[in-house]
């Protein structure tokens, strides 16, 4: 069967959602079982299709019985041809889609620079902590409209819970062409700032953001993040490290050459890791996924807004979300 023989449609819930960025279109270890077209939401179209997979595995896995239950459900940040820049990404469908499907979590991949002389290209981060440096022109909120206000909890923007989760496979990172590992990097301060770009940050300004606190940059974390906490839905990033971007006075400032030199062994590590993880979780399914991780609930009490004076269309739109809230 091709790809283009595969369902359209898929009516079972999904119990993981993956976001591609930069470099990274698919997953090896999955197979596609139905090709969503790109989904309408009450926010605009999704960025990509959506692939709906089940875990395969690589070569050296050993399937389990399980394994074939675990649904996952992968989009394309930037759409499967990078037409998207990150100011112009459909952040709120694509995310609104991955709730629709019903999905317990969302694991987002992305691209960064390195603010810091230990975290080395083809690095791997878990950010706890951002810094959002986006200039307000993208549509961050489901609710932030005359009609419809809600103010949601966000100081710790990223789930600890799945970054503990995720850094047990930290060892299964590999640098064959070099004789520097590949290190996953993980605390509780560590910190990504997010710029609007799409140009990269002048020289100043990736001092200042170093001055700031940050450790790492990207130009993609906000909204996602926002609206994956608007969703209930618990995430985390797997930022991984192409450049060193412009605060190296002696060293030429990122250019887009420099990210792609280490997209190829940052896309291998990412299929390896994902693997990992994904048939872990295949296996068992962790337990802040099947408690949600203690955002159940939360979007309930953050809208302040009074069901009776919502309109027809706001009802539906948070009803697109939350069927059961209003
Ligand atoms: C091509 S370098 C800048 C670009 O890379 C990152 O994308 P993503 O987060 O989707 O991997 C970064 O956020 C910028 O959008
Ligand atoms: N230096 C950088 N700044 C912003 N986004 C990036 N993505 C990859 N490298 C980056």
């Amino acid at each position: 069967m091709t790809v283009s023989d595969l369902p359209t449609t898929f009516d079972e819930p999904v119990d993981l959602a993956i976001i591609g960025g930069t470099g990274l279109y698919q997953l090896d270890c999955l197979k596609p079982v139905a090709i969503l077209p790109p989904m309408q939401t009450p926010w605009g179209t999704t960025s990509s299709p959506i692939t709906i997979a089940i875990f395969v595995g690589q070569p050296n896995d050993q399937p389990t019985h399980s394994s074939s239950k675990f649904v996952v459900a992968f989009i394309s940040r930037h759409g499967i041809n990078h037409e998207y820049p990150p100011t112009h990404v459909p952040f709120r469908a694509n995310m609104a889609a991955i709730k629709k499907l019903q999905c317990k979590a969302v694991l987002s991949f992305s691209a960064v620079g390195s603010l810091q002389e230990h975290i080395k290209p083809r690095d791997f981060v878990l950010p706890q902590q951002l810094i959002d440096r986006t200039k307000g022109i993208r549509n961050s909120s489901y609710f932030n409209e005359i009609g419809l206000v809600g103010h949601v909890g966000f100081g710790n923007p990223f789930s600890k819970k799945f970054a503990d989760y995720i850094y047990q496979f930290k060892d299964i990172l590999t640098n064959p062409e070099s004789n520097e590992p590949c290190l996953m990097h993980y605390d509780l301060e560590t910190t990504v700032v997010c710029m609007e770009g799409p140009q990269f940050s002048t020289r100043a300004e990736s001092k200042m953001y170093k001055i700031l606190g940050g450790d790492i940059i990207n130009m993609s974390v906000i909204p996602e993040a926002k609206l994956a906490r608007e969703c209930e839905l618990p995430y985390q990033m797997i930022c991984m490290s192409t450049d060193y971007d412009s605060w190296r006075d002696h060293e030429e400032s990122v250019t887009v050459d420099a990210v792609f030199g280490h997209l190829a062994n940052n896309g291998r590590n990412a299929n390896a890791l994902a693997s990992k993880i994904v048939k872990e979780m295949a296996n068992e399914i962790p337990e802040f996924m099947l408690n949600g991780d203690g955002l159940k609930g939360s979007i309930k009490m953050s809208v302040a807004t009074k069901k009776d004076v919502m309109s027809e269309e706001t009802l539906n739109n948070v009803r697109f979300l939350f069927p059961d809230y209003w």
